[in-house]
């Protein structure tokens, strides 16, 4: 086995890399290619470097946040700005932030760039968002990709082979269980899968000793750290967390798949960023939306994947999101049975949840 890093490898590196605010380099077919800065991290310092590199830099954004920033769009799900030389750090940010749309909304004259294959740009912003960094990537062109990586030190990334890999699902490994005595569910397991590309470890919980030939009540419940942790009143998902747990207990069986996949799959600072602009009057949706996501950045294989490693092939799921069901059938899981989890109604979440029945199809 050779000792260097592969490919899977070499991206795990090239996103610490991003949320440091080191670049990172991505080679083309040709052995040309750009060196990749991210928005969100990127130092006053190093923007200057990138100016001083005197090529044509451009800002790359998803057609979300070009949309909020009436930036027109070429490139179907992104947008290409051009870079003024005298742009600054509040520039680049308050283009990709859109904290302060509202108060400064006059971001332009933007120059955008068409023409020309995107790949690394659309390979860039798949980076930025796996490394829960704002969606918005600094690109700026180098001719010979690899002699620049190995001057500066940089992480190369092969980005023709980097693109269709990243679109796979990584193996997970089981790395240990043991058993933790719930308060809702004497008769807990916990059980932790890490996956071997680097990213966030998840969990299952399994209640009792769930017969693997028949359906089992399960729940797919992603990350909140504010609801699930801190008792925050403006979602659902402690007492949804609380009210599974409760009803495998009662039942004497089940299994929860914990799944970091915090703020729909945004991470929590882009979560926060969230909520600050739900602040200024906008909705789950459009909050989303306008730093650059689209409503729901999860990733579904992955509890259907984890549901066959323990050994299940079909769930009765606790849910009111359709979605749910539809990506576990389509992962080829079979869901015999919605399990409604109406709990935690507040006065806070009230809106939330209203939004969620109204443009994601959860079910009131
Ligand atoms: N981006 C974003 N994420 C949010 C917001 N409020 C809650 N979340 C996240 O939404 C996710 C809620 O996940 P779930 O409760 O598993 O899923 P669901 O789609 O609501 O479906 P249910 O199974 O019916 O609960 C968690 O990851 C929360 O962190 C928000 O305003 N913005
Ligand atoms: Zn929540």
């Amino acid at each position: 086995m050779p000792l260097s890093p592969n490919l899977m490898e070499i991206l795990a590196r090239a996103r610490a890399d991003l949320r440091m605010g080191v670049p990172v380099v991505l080679a083309g077919a040709d052995g040309a290619g750009m060196m990749m800065l991210a928005a969100e991290t990127v130092s006053q310092d190093r923007l200057a470097l990138f100016h001083d590199a005197g090529g044509e830099g451009d800002l790359v954004l998803t057609a979300r946040r070009a949309a909020t920033l009436k930036a027109r769009v070429y490139d179907g799900d992104l947008a290409r700005v051009a870079v003024p030389a005298d742009a600054g750090l509040d520039w680049v940010r308050s283009i990709a932030d859109p904290a302060d749309d509202l108060s400064m909304p006059m971001k332009g004259p933007l120059k955008e760039r068409r023409g020309g294959d995107v790949s690394l740009q659309r390979l860039a912003l798949t980076l930025a968002k796996s490394a829960r960094l704002l969606p918005a990537a600094l690109l700026l062109p180098v001719e010979a990709a690899r002699a620049v990586a190995l001057r500066e030190n940089l992480t190369l990334v092969d980005g023709v082979a980097a693109a269709p890999s990243m679109l796979l699902l990584a193996n997970l490994d089981h790395v240990v269980s043991a058993r933790v005595p719930l308060s809702r569910a004497e008769n807990a397991r916990l059980h932790i899968f890490r996956p071997q590309d680097g990213s966030e470890e998840h969990y299952a919980i399994e209640v009792g000793r769930p017969d693997r030939s028949a359906p089992v009540l399960a729940r797919l419940h992603s990350a909140c750290f504010t609801g699930d942790v801190l008792g925050s009143l403006k979602c659902d998902c402690g007492p949804q967390l609380h009210a599974a747990l409760g009803r495998m207990g009662e039942e004497g069986a089940g299994v929860l798949l914990y799944l970091n996949q915090e703020g729909r799959g945004i991470g929590l600072a882009n979560k926060m960023r969230a909520y600050a602009l739900q602040d200024q009057g906008f909705d789950t949706v459009e909050a989303n939306h306008r730093l650059g996501f689209e409503d729901d950045e999860r990733d579904f294989r992955l509890g259907a994947e984890i549901l066959r490693r323990m050994g299940f092939g079909s769930v009765r799921l606790l849910t009111n999101n359709p979605n749910k069901l539809a990506m576990m059938e389509r992962c080829g899981l079979a869901v015999t049975e919605r399990v409604p989890l109406k709990v935690g109604r507040t006065a806070f979440n009230a809106h939330y949840l209203a939004t969620k029945a109204a443009k994601s199809g959860h079910l009131l």
